[in-house]
């Protein structure tokens, strides 16, 4: 470790530690704390906006990102600053958009943020041109050229299914041109479901798979195609969209070519909703609304680029996740979404953070000395308030929370519900912080938890793009303040070979995992 990250380092870990109270009145013993923006201040300081669009057409939108119930205090900003210089912030940050090699373990690029038209201009272009050709083949098949499709049925696992998951369940509620199942889990019950609620005469179906190669994937496509051909389909290969890094395997496998929308390698699987694996979003929303998605998420790219230091938001974001994962010891750090729309984000935000971040080792293969992802996890407020609050207020474990929050409703019913779940997510957010001391032990709150706030004008394509851009630059800030390469993920790669030799057969493995085989039937 160079002597400036330990000496940032040092100044992070020497920080007084006030509470959340303190910081808010800025009134410490000693005298501490003079000078520290406090009260409505200190929500300025720590309270930024992300804008897009513009009134006039209607596509103005914004999100607000309120991190001032954090410990984050001009001591801590400032040192973690010192971090991020250290660690070459902003050259990683420029080699990032430029297309240059960052994954270098896979000696690739990361073009995610290209496919929304942020980055080097030949990978821009490519992005444009795979677009054009999708918006063809969406509109085509609006169009009916594959004859009359009311069902998409989208096979794909981890990058390749949450996010098309998520962005429908998000979008497609009132307004389904096409109703879309999105399939990932190799257990047949899966697939199941999804044709139990289709007419194989009007479904589509579409293999997302970056390698196309994934068991779950592949093996889930071969079923949906027996169904179509068992149902009366004749011809069940020119029902099929193959949404891939590899086209030569779709070839190979019978997809047609006009029918394979390829995705640049260098676009990570959990990075990928803005490529063609966002094809069942097009289909399923409009094009207008797959657009929206992109043009949010690019809001939050030019705010990423351009903005330096602690007014970079993800990049702040990123200075609490460091601060509570090293100096607090927190392991986790749960996501509530206060808003049905987004009931799947936590999901897409474990994958995106746990699989980029959960490593050993740094980008030059040097064991990490700090902890690494904490476990993302969370739910939707306000069950979640009835299921798991509980712990967050009381338990031993401190627990830093996002909130997410919307100001328009996504239902048509009694203003009151939309009123009442945004009190309650302020008041959670302020319950947390405040704690009470209670008449007992049992009846008290030590109070002095962190949370952020994101509150959306409302849950829309673009927001939802801006959402998951931001998470994504939040994630890679993490990142590069731990000096790993966010981009491989090689640790799920050792299950997938032991598999792979359980079903092969002739190897043996330890004594319990035999047990387990036998008593299955699979040995
Ligand atoms: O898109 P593919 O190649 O089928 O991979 C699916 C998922 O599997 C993983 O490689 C993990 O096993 C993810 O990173 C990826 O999103």
């Amino acid at each position: 470790m160079s002597n400036a990250i330990a000496s940032a380092w040092k100044r992070i870990e020497a920080c007084a530690k006030p509470t959340l109270g303190e910081l808010f009145s800025a009134r410490r013993d000693g005298g501490e704390g003079a000078g520290e923006p406090a009260g409505s201040d200190r929500v300025a300081m720590l309270t930024g906006r992300i804008e897009w669009g513009s009134a006039d057409d209607g596509t103005s939108g914004a999100i607000l990102f309120d991190w001032s119930k954090t410990h984050l205090d001009t001591a801590l900003l400032s040192a973690f600053e010192d971090l991020a210089e250290a660690r070459g912030f902003a050259s990683k940050r420029e080699a990032l958009l430029a297309g240059d090699i960052v994954n270098v373990t896979e000696g690739r690029s990361a073009t995610h943020t290209a496919q929304r038209g942020t980055g080097a201009d030949a990978d821009v272009e490519e992005a444009a041109a795979l677009h054009q050709r999708m918006k063809l083949l969406v509109e085509a098949i609006h169009g009916g050229a594959l004859g009359e499709i009311k069902h998409l049925i989208h096979v794909g696992i981890g990058g390749s299914a949450l996010g098309p998951a998520m962005a429908i369940n998000a979008l497609a509620r009132d307004l389904a041109l096409v109703d879309v199942h999105v399939v990932s889990n190799i257990d047949g019950v899966a697939l199941e479901d999804a044709i139990e609620a289709c007419d194989p005469a009007t479904t589509l179906i579409a293999v997302a798979s970056k390698t196309f190669t994934t068991i779950e994937t592949m093996t889930n496509a071969e079923s949906a195609l027996k169904w179509l051909a068992d149902n009366g389909v004749a011809d069940p290969s020119g029902r099929v969209v193959a949404l891939t890094a590899s086209p030569e395997k779709a070839v190979e496998w019978g997809v047609d070519e006009t029918r394979v929308l390829p995705f640049p390698e260098s676009v990570g699987g959990r990075y990928s909703l803005w490529s063609s694996i966002g094809f069942p979003v097009a289909l399923g929303v409009g094009w207008d609304d797959f657009s929206a998605m992109l043009a949010g998420a690019q809001a939050v790219d030019e705010h990423f680029a351009s903005t330096d230091g602690r007014d970079n938001l993800p990049l702040r974001a990123a200075f609490a996740d460091r601060y509570y994962a090293r100096v607090r010891g927190c392991e986790t750090r749960a996501v509530f979404a206060y808003d049905e729309r987004l009931a799947l984000l936590p999901s897409y935000l474990q994958q995106l953070e746990m699989e980029s971040n959960g490593k050993l080792v740094t980008a030059d293969g040097k064991p990490v000395d700090e902890p690494t992802a904490p476990i993302t996890w969370g739910g939707v407020g306000t069950d979640a308030q009835h299921a798991v609050f509980q712990l967050l207020h009381q338990g031993s474990h401190l627990v830093p929370i996002d909130f997410i929050a919307s100001i328009a409703p996504g239902d048509a019913l009694d203003p009151a519900h939309h009123r009442i779940l945004l009190m309650n997510c302020f008041a959670q957010g302020a319950a947390l912080m405040a704690g009470d001391k209670g008449s007992e032990p049992a009846r008290s709150y030590p109070g002095d938890r962190p949370s952020a706030t994101m509150l959306c004008d409302d849950i829309d394509a673009a927001t939802l793009g801006a959402l998951i851009a931001f998470h994504e630059h939040r994630t890679f800030s993490n990142a590069v303040l731990m000096g790993i390469n966010p981009f491989d993920q090689f640790g799920v790669e050792l299950g997938k070979a032991i598999a792979r030799k359980i079903e092969k057969g002739g190897e043996s493995f330890d004594a319990s995992t035999e047990a387990l085989l036998d008593a299955a039937g699979l040995a």
